[in-house]
């Protein structure tokens, strides 16, 4: 990938995440900076990846040529406000991982600066296994586009979306989606231990059943995701009876009402914030 001067603003987990899959993909760590309030994510971000780092945004900013807005959504607004007053922001490429806020209103807090491309990765980023859906206005540069592409496929896919309002669909099933299968494994491992497992046993027995199935419908991208179910579903068997469980239970109800509910919160969050 080309290289430019990439300061991260917030040096949370997805910082971390991103920074490291740039590092171990060879990409400069003398071209990269973070800057945060707290010391410890800083000192450990240098320690293990040997990147600059800062505890004043505005260094940030004068460093970068491209800025990878990294705060929570609610401190974005002052945060950009703050940067916006630094410096002129004009030839910077800014890139935001924030969920919920459109491209209008990032350039709303830049005071105006257009140069803003929107991304949603997942927390699977820092082992290299993101998902990534990213926008841009068409207004933004083919250069700009192809480094954000870039940037974010160092920790794993992308996908660009032409519609900005399909970012709420990624982060409904992509970005949050980690948690809802932590939520169904968690749910598993209780009832494997009321079953008679302890409890490090009921946790081995639901992640290597699930990183199996995982690489299954990874390794199989010709086979429908109902055909691999099918494979393991013997007739009058035991998994179709718990399947037939979880659908008059209305289990894929209970889905499209769970991302829809993400993709609500995300629309709420740009008028919040
Ligand atoms: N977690 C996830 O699964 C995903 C998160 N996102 C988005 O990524 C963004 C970051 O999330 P995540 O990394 O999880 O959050 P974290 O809370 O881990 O990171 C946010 C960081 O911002 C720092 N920060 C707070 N105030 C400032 C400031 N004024 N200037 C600079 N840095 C500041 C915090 O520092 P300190 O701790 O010292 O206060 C913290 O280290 C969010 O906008 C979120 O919507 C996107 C996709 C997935
Ligand atoms: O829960 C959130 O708002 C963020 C965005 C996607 C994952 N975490």
């Amino acid at each position: 990938m080309q290289q430019r001067k990439i300061a991260f603003i917030g040096a949370g987990n997805m910082t971390r995440s991103i920074i490291s899959g740039l590092v171990a993909n060879g990409y400069p760590a003398e071209l990269i900076m973070a800057s945060n309030p707290s010391i410890g994510k800083l000192e450990a971000l240098h320690s293990d990846f040997a990147i600059q780092t800062t505890q004043d945004n505005n260094l940030a900013l004068e460093f970068a040529e491209v800025v990878v807005l990294a705060v929570k959504p609610q401190l974005m607004e002052q945060v950009c406000a703050a940067l916006a007053k630094h410096q002129p922001l004009a030839g910077k490429l800014f890139v935001s991982i924030a969920a919920g806020l459109p491209t209008a209103r990032l350039q709303q807090m830049l005071q105006g600066h257009e140069t803003i491309i929107r991304t949603m990765p997942n927390t699977p980023s820092a082992l290299g296994k993101g998902m990534t859906g990213l926008f841009a206005e068409p207004m933004i540069q083919a250069a700009d586009k192809q480094f954000a592409g870039d940037l974010m496929a160092q920790v794993g896919e992308i996908a660009w979306v032409d519609k900005e309002s399909l970012i709420d669909s990624v982060i409904a099933a992509a970005g949050s989606s980690p948690a809802y299968f932590f939520l169904f494994l968690e749910a598993m491992q209780k009832e494997a231990e009321q079953q008679g497992f302890d409890h490090h046993t009921a946790r081995l027995l639901v992640q290597q059943a699930m990183l199996g199935a995982a690489e299954m419908v990874c390794h199989n991208p010709q086979l429908e995701l109902s055909a691999l179910r099918t494979q393991v579903t013997s007739k009058g068997g035991t998994t179709a009876k718990a399947i037939e469980s979880f659908q008059q239970q209305g289990l894929e109800k209970v889905v499209a009402t769970a991302m829809q509910a993400a993709v609500k919160r995300a629309e709420e969050m740009a008028n919040l914030f």
